[in-house]
């Protein structure tokens, strides 16, 4: 083989040029690189707020790359067709690519591997988008774990290699090969109203992701272990939008936090055990995938979910006008901002799968709709946390109460006031942008009053714990 064949990276969610393992290897063989970016079927299988964000992404990272004097080639289809293809084209030498862990790219990944190895091209797959590769936190007796506190107490004893630094050089091959455009895959098509919307909150490339953390670290970490929990309070590092794009490495999260708790910052141990709960859900769900979609507990299997989306308990939880301030404060804040606070997470989850008696797979469904930090392993394990029905799980008689829950974490109502127009004389901007967002067929005002509990606190938790007697749980 020449050495002027180039070395494809196939980029995928590691939008970023730093801590990027292949394309740090790829640069160092000296023959000219062409980073691919695949629009396959795992791409428009995407919710519509995760796959716009993907677009800005890619869009993003690509005019990075051209600034290093390289380009982005765009191109739709199988990925193994793809692949297969531009090796034909290319000449290439090998294909190099930043591992995935989730079971639809396992398998693609498997046959591409295997189609290039026929070709006699080098397929090479690398670490990095973890902290722990899933396989090698074991327990005692070679199995995986199930319970997050152990899990944290080995993980933590591994290493974690230094962040690497961006490739110096990206040689261009000699001639490029013919990429699509990417407006041309409208990636941002479903978003209709939402996007003028949430477009201000996003933060978007390795440079904003490297900002947040820093202004994290610098200012935020000290309080973090108080501060978490409080969602009228920018308390948190806000990085799961880039981290589940891979526009920040979750190695350069880890030695960040690491550094802060040597210096001695309150708050950075707790973050870091955050960072261990990312790296538990892919644990999770590399050693048991159904955890995407069935009970992981085999007993929920016969419980009688609700699991009719049209139902008008369903609707009105999407449409964030349950009459529960706490639950309808952060399903609009989902639906402005692309994120939701953590706690607010577990309520809208427990009011949804308790209260509501739905199934958890509407809200994961709902979920990967609306998040821009959508995360198949975190929502799957988030979700399947809140219902009861996963490993590690939030007891199932623990029916979070939303509005003792808002007494204890939003005081001041601070968060609720931010999120809720109806009924005051002056709503904030975001409250009101909520109205902006939503399709106009939802029928929905911010001069309307607000709606009564489609159903009530207490009477939701009885209705619950009712339904969960004898079914051996
Ligand atoms: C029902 C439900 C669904 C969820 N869906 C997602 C999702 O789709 N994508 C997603 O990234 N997170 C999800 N989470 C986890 C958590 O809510 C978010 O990671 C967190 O709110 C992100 O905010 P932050 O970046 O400011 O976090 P920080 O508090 O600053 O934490 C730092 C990082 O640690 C990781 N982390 C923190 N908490 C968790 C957690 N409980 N589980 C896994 N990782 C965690 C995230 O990568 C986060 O960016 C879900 C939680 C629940 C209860």
């Amino acid at each position: 083989m020449h050495d002027t064949s180039p070395i494809i990276v196939w980029i995928r969610r590691d939008l970023r040029l730093s801590d990027h393992a292949a394309l740090h290897a790829a640069s160092a063989t000296g023959r000219p690189v062409i980073p691919v970016f695949i629009r396959d079927a795992l791409v428009d299988g995407l919710g519509a707020a995760p796959k716009w964000r993907l677009g800005l992404g890619v869009d993003h990272f690509a005019k990075s790359l051209a600034a290093k004097g390289s380009r982005l080639i765009l191109r739709s289809g199988p990925a193994v067709d793809v692949l297969t293809a531009l090796v034909r084209d290319t000449g290439a030498a090998g294909v190099y690519w930043m591992r995935a862990y989730d079971p639809g790219s396992v398998d693609r990944d498997t046959k591409v591997k295997a189609a290039l190895k026929d070709l006699g091209v080098e397929a090479q797959s690398f670490a990095g988008n973890l902290l722990f590769e899933p396989w090698s936190v074991q327990t005692k007796q070679g199995g995986f774990y199930k319970v997050y506190t152990p899990f944290w107490r080995a993980a933590r004893t591994h290493d974690v290699p230094a962040p690497l630094p961006a490739p110096k050089t990206l040689p261009a091959p000699q001639s490029w090969p013919q990429g699509e455009a990417l407006e041309d895959w409208h990636l941002g098509r479903q978003m209709r109203r939402g996007a003028a919307v949430v477009l201000p909150y996003v933060q978007l490339g390795e440079q904003a992701a490297q900002g947040r953390l820093g202004a994290f670290v610098a200012s935020k970490v000290a309080d973090y272990a108080d501060q978490r929990n409080l969602p009228g309070v920018d308390g948190t590092s806000c990085l799961s939008e880039n981290l589940s794009l891979g526009e920040i490495s979750p190695a350069q999260c880890w030695h960040a936090g690491r550094r802060a708790m040597e210096e001695g910052k309150q708050g950075a141990e707790t973050f870091l055990k955050e960072l261990a709960w990312r790296e538990f859900a892919y644990h999770l769900m590399w050693h048991s995938p159904h955890i995407l979609t069935s009970n992981w507990r085999e007993e929920w299997q016969a419980f009688p979910w609700n699991e009719d989306e049209r139902l008008a308990e369903v609707k009105a939880w999407k449409q964030a006008r349950t009459g529960i301030r706490f639950v309808d404060a952060g399903l609009r804040e989902m639906y402005v901002t692309g994120r939701m606070h953590n706690r607010v997470r577990m309520i809208v989850g427990s009011y949804l799968t308790k209260h509501l008696l739905c199934h958890w797979k509407i809200g994961q469904a709902w979920f990967e709709e609306c998040l821009i930090d959508w995360d198949p392993a975190a929502n799957a394990m988030g979700w399947q946390w809140v219902a009861g029905s996963g490993p590690d799980a939030s007891p199932y008689f623990r029916v979070f109460n939303p509005v003792t829950q808002r007494e204890k974490f939003d005081p001041d109502r601070a968060y609720v006031d931010r999120w809720i127009a109806e009924g005051r004389k002056s709503p904030s901007a975001e409250a009101l942008s909520y109205f902006d967002a939503i399709p106009q067929r939802w029928g929905m005002s911010a001069a309307n009053p607000y709606p009564d509990p489609v159903v009530a606190v207490d009477e939701g938790r009885k209705r619950a714990l009712s339904a969960y007697e004898n079914k051996g749980f």
